[in-house]
């Protein structure tokens, strides 16, 4: 923690507390069939769709398997970005498919899909599930979770599934953005890395407003910051009544995103939204179901059976009347949210700009200080 304390310090000092976000160019070749692609195969494309081209020294050539992996990341060369994303998503929605018909008979069975370091994802019966799996840090959001979320939602929006799911590992939903993304200079600067943040964001909400299916979040503990804010772009949210829901935005400099300040008052009422958004008031989830955040609260020793069982019924309604029943809804909105959401963004990267945002993270890591 001292380390971490006298990197933000040293930062303040340059007027920045913004960590290296990667956006390099992303390259991928995909030539394999998703039956032939192996787990490094799989590993290979993730890392040319999160962090683009081979960007680590040659291992040294006693190190064989990691030679052997660096050498195949360095094979795929110079794609641009948005096509390394669509291959890999192609490759993963292909596994998905052709792992469906191979296990006929055994309709049951997990598919755990290979390539995801910050998240897990399944598919069983007709529900794809994204778990968020870093359970030691109260599943806080890296930017590499950030990427991979919006490649699992991709995979997902294409895969034979009806229903998906996001919901966390461990004791906690999720505790927000991992503020220690806020900790290292890029060499081109503060304002560089608030504005590539701002776009990460973007796309991260935008992959929320623009999902095909219905989305249910399965909310099994606290709920921070990003991961609160978005709960209103899904169609139903389920949650323990372990769970907590906290905003505290103006606590840490910051305002609010995920289409927020559109639909929390659109859900709950203003003086409701202007509670948990500009004054950080942290909900129990029985007041956040009275308020029409979530959907249905459950006891946690019951909370998982309860809440799986309800999803496999709904998960065998007709496919196609879900996704347009959802698409209609939808529909009525995704331009102005789309707008709501490049907005929020770039009032962000102000903010995070600001002495308050830095005093706040600062204090989180120097002094322990909880919300
Ligand atoms: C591309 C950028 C997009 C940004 C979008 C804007 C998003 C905004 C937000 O989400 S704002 C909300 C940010 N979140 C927070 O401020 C939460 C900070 N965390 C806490 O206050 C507490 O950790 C807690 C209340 C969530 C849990 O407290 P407790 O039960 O006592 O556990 P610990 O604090 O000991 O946590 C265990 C371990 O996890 C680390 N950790 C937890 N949350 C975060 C986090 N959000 N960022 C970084 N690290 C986090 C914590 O430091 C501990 O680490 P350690 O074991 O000490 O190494």
């Amino acid at each position: 923690m001292a380390g971490v304390t006298g990197r933000l310090i040293r930062c303040w000092c340059r007027r920045a507390v913004w960590g290296s976000l990667k956006v390099p160019a992303l390259h991928l070749h995909v030539s394999k069939t998703a039956m032939e692609a192996s787990q490094e195969d799989f590993e290979n494309a993730m890392n040319q769709a999160t962090e683009g081209s081979c960007n680590t020294p040659r291992p040294g050539v006693f190190d064989l398997i990691n030679k052997a992996k660096w050498e195949a990341w360095n094979a795929l060369g110079n794609l641009p970005k948005e096509t390394a994303r669509q291959n890999y998503v192609d490759l993963v929605s292909g596994l998905s498919s052709s792992s469906d018909s191979s296990s006929q008979g055994k309709p049951e069975a997990d598919q755990k899909q290979a390539g995801y370091k910050t998240v897990v994802m399944t598919s069983e019966d007709s529900i794809t599930k994204i778990m968020l799996n870093r359970p030691a840090k109260k599943n806080a959001l890296t930017e590499q979770m950030y990427q991979e979320i919006i490649l699992a939602l991709e995979a997902a929006s294409k895969d034979d599934s009806a229903i998906t799911v996001l919901t966390g590992n461990g004791d906690y939903y999720s505790s927000g953005n991992d503020l220690t993304n806020f900790t290292n200079i890029p060499p081109d600067g503060v304002e560089a890395k608030a504005k590539n943040s701002a776009i990460l964001l973007r796309d991260f909400v935008g992959s929320f407003i623009d999902f095909p299916k219905p989305l249910v979040a399965v909310v099994n503990g606290p709920a921070v910051g990003i991961s609160v804010t978005i709960l209103g772009l899904f169609d139903l949210v389920y949650a323990t009544d372990r769970a907590t829901f906290h905003t505290p935005f103006s606590h840490l400099g910051q305002t609010p995103e995920g289409c927020s300040s559109y639909t929390f008052p659109k859900i709950m009422g203003p003086a409701k939204a202007a509670e948990m958004l500009i004054f950080g008031k942290k909900l129990t989830a029985g007041e956040a179901c009275a308020q029409g955040l979530v959907t249905e609260v459950f006891p946690d020793s019951t909370f998982q059976k309860e809440v799986w069982t309800r999803l496999k019924a709904y998960s065998k309604l007709p496919q196609n009347a879900l996704r347009i029943s959802k698409q209609i809804i939808r529909s009525q909105e995704k331009e102005k949210l789309h707008a709501i959401n490049a907005k929020e963004s770039s009032i962000l990267q102000e903010r995070w700009l600001s002495s308050e945002c830095m005093n706040a993270i600062m204090n989180f890591f120097s002094q322990k200080a909880k919300l």
